[in-house]
């Protein structure tokens, strides 16, 4: 079941939507385990040779793990935490791969503590060869590559292009050797070119796995994978066009024809931005300019994407549909920073106190970006799945603000 190319917000039934609201509060996040499913069959419809591994980071809730576990997919960790969380959900430790940024030393060692010797980790830096060798590290290893080019929904996620990411590509053989050198099977090269990557970046994306695909080549070394990364976009905005996936394939196919291993891709976004909403309700209605401010009890330590990247996120109303008079609404937090702006001069009904909205394309990068700034609990998920509704995540207290806290 490969279901529509996008899900949008209209798509969804208002009366679960609403249902959970009022059995769970707001802000509260559903997931739809169903559409994640819809995702996974779409991406490997388009890609029917690769293997694909999930990026945890952008939804490490349990139930999410869980379902693509089952799925027979792999998963992409940054993390000791997400490769704890990874395992705990149930991915094999050989199905694993740990892509870290600047290795933290916590991290490494870590990873040796739960059995890290099956986990393959791709190196980013020199120093991290290093690292490995010094703490009797086992595994297999990858070379990310720093491909030069970026792509993504905007500069600040353009990874491929930032040199904080990866090994450039002329120090790459230099890698190679000294992890050979130090007992290393260099087994993989991986590239991310960045995220959020819709057709006016395909182009940019091709150059970072020609790239990577060049840099296989000219490596005197056999290889079992060639990780492109993830990165695959989705049309947040109504006027945005779904992401050509047939395109994305067949372009990444033919710059690897020369490349004999296994092609690895490594989505995040894809599977999960569509398949859930943030459910927040009106608490204050106020005039500003020739609009209206609407109070909502989410902000930006729930969902942090606007005020990071000036992400949009589409809004809809999900009270009873109130035809005619619609106004310039902007929805604002209960956060005390300016930025605290979910969603800005949208054409919506007039507000009403008590009125519920559900934000779309929430499914990624939502809660897993969540804080407690403010001294603010994080808001609960609930799962969707085959009709039915359960929470999956409860919502955070104010005694778990508190209770890190160390006595004195
Ligand atoms: C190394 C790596 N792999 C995969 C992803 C997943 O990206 P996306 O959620 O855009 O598919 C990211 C995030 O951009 C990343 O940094
Ligand atoms: N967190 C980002 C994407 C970057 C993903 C990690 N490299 C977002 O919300 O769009």
């Amino acid at each position: 079941m490969t279901g529509p190319t996008v899900r949008r917000l209209d798509d969804w039934d208002r009366d679960p939507l609403q249902e959970i609201a009022e059995t769970h509060g707001t802000p509260a996040y559903v997931i739809d385990l169903d559409r994640v499913r819809e995702n996974l069959d779409r991406l490997q419809t388009a890609f029917p040779d690769a293997r694909l591994l999930y990026a945890v980071k952008a939804n490490a809730g349990r139930a999410v793990l869980q379902t693509l576990a089952d799925a027979g997919v792999g998963a992409e960790c940054a993390s000791i935490g997400e490769v704890s969380r990874a395992l705990e959900a149930g991915f094999d430790p050989a199905d694993v791969q740990y892509t870290p940024v600047n290795a933290p030393a916590r991290d490494l060692d870590g990873l040796l503590i739960d059995g890290g010797g099956t986990i393959t980790i791709t190196v980013d830096a020199m120093d991290t060869i290093d690292r490995l060798a010094e703490r009797g590290f086992t595994g297999d290893i990858a070379i990310r590559i720093h491909p030069g080019t970026g792509a993504g929904h905007s500069d600040a996620v353009a990874t491929g292009a930032d040199a904080k990411f990866g090994i450039p590509v002329d120090r790459v053989p230099e890698a190679v050797a000294a992890a050979t050198e130090r007992g290393f099977d260099v087994v993989g090269l991986h590239a991310h070119a960045g995220s959020g990557i819709l057709n006016d970046g395909l182009a940019a994306h091709q150059e970072v796995i020609e790239t990577i695909a060049s840099v296989a080549t000219d490596l005197d070394t056999d290889l079992e994978f060639v990780d492109v990364g993830g990165g695959f976009g989705v049309p947040y905005r109504p006027d945005e066009e779904p992401l050509d996936l047939d395109a994305i394939a067949t372009a990444t196919r033919e710059a690897l024809s020369e490349v004999d291993a296994e092609l690895r891709i490594e989505p995040g976004r894809y599977l999960v931005a569509d398949a859930g909403v943030l459910l927040a309700r009106v608490n204050t209605v106020k005039p500003a300019g020739d609009g209206v401010l609407a109070g909502v009890d989410a902000g930006m330590t729930d969902l942090l994407r606007p005020a990071l990247y000036d992400a949009y996120h589409p809004i809809r109303s999900l009270s009873e549909d109130r035809a005619g008079e619609r106004e310039t609404v902007s929805v604002v937090g209960p956060i005390c920073e300016s930025t605290d702006v979910l969603a800005r001069d949208r054409r919506l009904p007039k507000p009403e106190r008590g009125e519920l909205y559900a934000l779309g394309f929430t499914g990624a990068y939502g809660i897993e970006m969540a804080s407690q700034y403010n001294s603010r609990p994080r808001a609960p998920v609930i799962a969707m799945e085959d009709g039915a509704t359960e929470l999956v995540r409860r919502r955070e207290t104010v005694e778990d603000v508190i209770d890190s806290e160390v006595d004195r």
